[in-house]
């Protein structure tokens, strides 16, 4: 994990399209232990591979387990029928709690000398209450380090043959899990008393069904015990497809419901086995319309376009249930989630993590033990109108995140992807995103698959061209902001001048750059606080804003504020970086252009108009300059880019200019 790595998402428009889902990580590690554990060989298709499942298969392969790769996900692991060849090794499992779980209960009652450990925050995740009930079994397991955490020891021990034995539940389900898992291995009926109320129970569902997979049935009485008969032995399915994971469909469907959609998920629907598929059905009492099929959900915008908030008891649907708390950014009202107590010992303290990062983005957010309480920024609040799709509720303005912040992931993969969605608000940045290798290695090309960003047109070229023109004229064709990028390179000129601050002092430019209240009220344009005048359109201020602009630390104060412009529905802007710096993505770029002369002779015409005095072999002397110092500068020099079209105005006129660009969207917009 590198912490300053980052992502920086754009503002996002809508999300359609469909996601085929990696294998589901609950799945694919129970899976892969249960084959290990049988008699015969298992073919597992399409497993999720990923750090945690990484984990366990690399816990296996130290353990003596057979695992071939097959190629496309698929893989043969020969089982050992509970007995793994090698009987003493160290194993290292990272933070896969569904590594580590089941593989301490396995080995404390498989007869071999093993220690087990993990990163850091592994080791401040509790497992007390599982080792607790392995030893009522007679296992004999130390603790390295602190009493009740990982790393552990695990001896050989005489078992003690008890016929039942207690754990609690309300913790983590997945010592009950690990505990289930593991008792065919003593080959007796044992029954488990669970104390306490049973958490994440939908996770103890996959467990059953994976073990009668495998040939086990375990007998219950409900939710409070569960026994393994006698003479149960795990016999190898032959061949097992691992489900999409539920989880992971939470981030596409919730795309779908705040971004208009359709979004479909493929590799789980009305069929799977997984409780967090219910999270669609929570999504639906946002207001989201879901369609689902036996292998497929599919996700869409309310049909008033609003999410309303929610309050909601997430015990079925834990991790799943972060999406929502994200999803509450976009919906009406106040939403609560409760009964996420579990959220405190998971990759992260969860809560206090979604917490800390929702305000980050504007939200109002209590906090407590075992419940989250999240106001997002509702259409009244904003003047939103009733028929705008709920993406355009989170006003970008009302974003008091600092780009250049971020939003921090606690190397926890769920917070990463949760937050993308955050991004139909405002462009955001996510720190250390490669944390969802954890489950879903490939998440962020997936998500950008679905999700159209809020589209931008970029116009560069040389002064006197006619971008601003142009810009302008396709912009109000469309209904799209403008921005005029050239105006704040002007603008700082003008503070310079105003506050005596040399052209070329670098330092106090940068500071000034940031300092600047600019704002644009239709053709006026207020500079901290002050109309600012005709000045700002003379050569005068042209020549200054182009000595200013060649300078790296103004332009990169500037950057954001550029940057800030992007909004829904759309940005035309020109200057002469903003295709290849400052909107790299955009989707379409125009190189605009004309010869010296006529740029001169329009330039005359133009300032002639306004009733200021001018010269066209000055103008064209001055252009030349400006042309000069702006190609040659190294910080963004105006250039043609290979993936900008060539616009030479020279023989065209406004008309034809505007309706090349505006035919040049047509075949570019999402
Ligand atoms: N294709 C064109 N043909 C003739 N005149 C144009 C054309 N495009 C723009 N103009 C005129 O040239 C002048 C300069 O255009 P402007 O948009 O200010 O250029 P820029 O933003 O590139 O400096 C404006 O008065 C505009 O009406
Ligand atoms: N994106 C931009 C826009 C303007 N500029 C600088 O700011 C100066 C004035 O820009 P402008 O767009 O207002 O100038 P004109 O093209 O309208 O003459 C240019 O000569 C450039 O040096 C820049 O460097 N990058």
């Amino acid at each position: 994990m590198n912490p300053s790595e980052f992502i920086n998402l754009p503002p996002l428009l809508s999300a359609r399209g469909s996601v085929r889902l990696p294998g589901s990580k609950s799945i694919s590690n129970r899976v892969l232990l249960l084959a290990a554990l049988s008699g015969g060989t298992t073919i597992v298709r399409d497993l999720l591979r990923s750090d945690d499942t990484d984990r366990m298969l690399e816990g296996l392969q130290t353990l003596g387990v057979t695992v071939e790769s097959l190629g496309n996900n698929a893989y043969k692991v020969t089982g050992c029928g509970g007995d793994f060849p090698v009987k003493n090794a160290e194993l290292f499992l990272g933070n896969a709690g569904t590594a580590f779980r089941p593989l301490t209960a396995a080995l404390a009652l498989s007869g071999g000398s093993y220690t087990l450990s993990g990163v850091a925050r592994m080791h401040e995740r509790p497992i007390g209450d599982l080792v607790d009930a392995l030893r009522g079994l007679g296992a004999d397991i130390a603790y390295l380090a602190n009493d009740g955490f990982p790393p552990l020891q695990i001896k050989p021990a005489t078992l003690s043959g008890a016929a039942s034995v207690s754990v609690r539940g309300d913790v983590s389900s997945q010592f009950l899990t690990a505990l289930l898992m593991a008792l065919p291995l003593l080959g007796r009926t044992v029954t488990v008393e669970v104390i306490g109320e049973l958490i994440s129970k939908p996770y103890i569902e996959i467990t059953l069904a994976m073990m009668a997979r495998f040939g086990i049935v375990v007998l219950r009485d409900g939710w409070k015990s569960f026994t393994v008969a006698a003479g149960s032995r795990y016999v190898a399915p032959g061949e097992i497809y691992v489900e999409g994971d539920a989880s992971s469909a939470s981030y596409f469907l919730a795309a779908g419901a705040i971004g208009g959609g359709p979004v479909r998920v493929e590799g789980v629907g009305r069929g799977s086995i997984q409780g967090d598929v219910r999270f669609a059905g929570e999504l639906a009492k946002m207001g989201a319309q879901i369609e689902m099929g036996d292998n497929w959900i599919e996700a869409r915008a309310p049909v008033n376009g609003k999410l309303q908030a929610i309050d909601l008891d997430c015990n079925h649907i834990p991790d799943a249930a972060m999406t929502l708390a994200v999803a509450a950014l976009f919906a009406n009202g106040t939403t609560t989630l409760r009964n996420i107590a579990s959220w405190r010992v998971k990759e992260t303290d969860r809560i206090h993590a979604m917490a800390t990062e929702l305000r980050k983005v504007g939200a109002l957010v209590e906090e407590g033990a075992d419940y989250i309480r999240i106001t997002g920024l509702s259409s009244e609040e904003l003047g939103v109108s009733e028929n705008r799709s709920a993406a355009s509720i989170l006003n970008p303005q009302s974003s008091i995140l600092n780009p250049a912040a971020g939003i921090d992931t606690y190397d926890d993969h769920r917070m990463a992807m949760c937050f993308s969605l955050a991004a139909f608000g405002n462009a955001i940045r996510i720190n250390d995103p490669r944390c969802v290798a954890k489950t879903f290695p490939d998440y962020f090309t997936e998500f950008a698959k679905v999700t159209q960003s809020v589209p931008v047109i970029a116009i560069d070229g040389p002064s006197a061209s006619g971008k601003g023109t142009v810009a302008q004229r396709v912009a109000n064709e469309l209904g799209f902001h403008y921005l005029d990028s050239g105006a704040l390179y002007r603008l700082l000129a003008t503070a310079a001048m105003r506050d005596g601050v040399a052209l070329d002092d670098e330092v106090a430019l940068a500071g000034l750059a940031s300092r600047m209240d600019i704002v644009f009220k239709g053709e006026q344009i207020w500079l901290d606080g002050a109309p600012v005048g005709d000045e700002l359109r003379g050569e005068a201020c042209a020549a200054g804003a182009s000595k200013v602009a060649a300078l790296h630390q103004v332009r990169a104060a500037l950057l954001a504020k550029q940057r800030d412009f992007r909004k829904a529905p759309g940005l035309v802007t020109d200057g002469r970086d903003m295709g290849s710096v400052v909107f790299p993505d955009a989707t379409l770029k125009i190189f605009l252009t004309a010869s010296a002369q006529i740029r001169a002779e329009r330039r005359y015409k133009q300032l002639k108009e306004k009733g200021m005095d001018a010269k066209i072999a000055d103008l064209l002397q001055d252009i030349r300059a400006r042309d000069e110092r702006d190609t040659q500068r190294s910080a963004a020099p105006l250039q043609q880019y290979p993936d900008a079209s060539l616009l030479d105005t020279t023989t065209l006129d406004v008309d034809q200019a505007v309706k090349f660009v505006l035919n040049g969207y047509q075949c570019k917009a999402p």
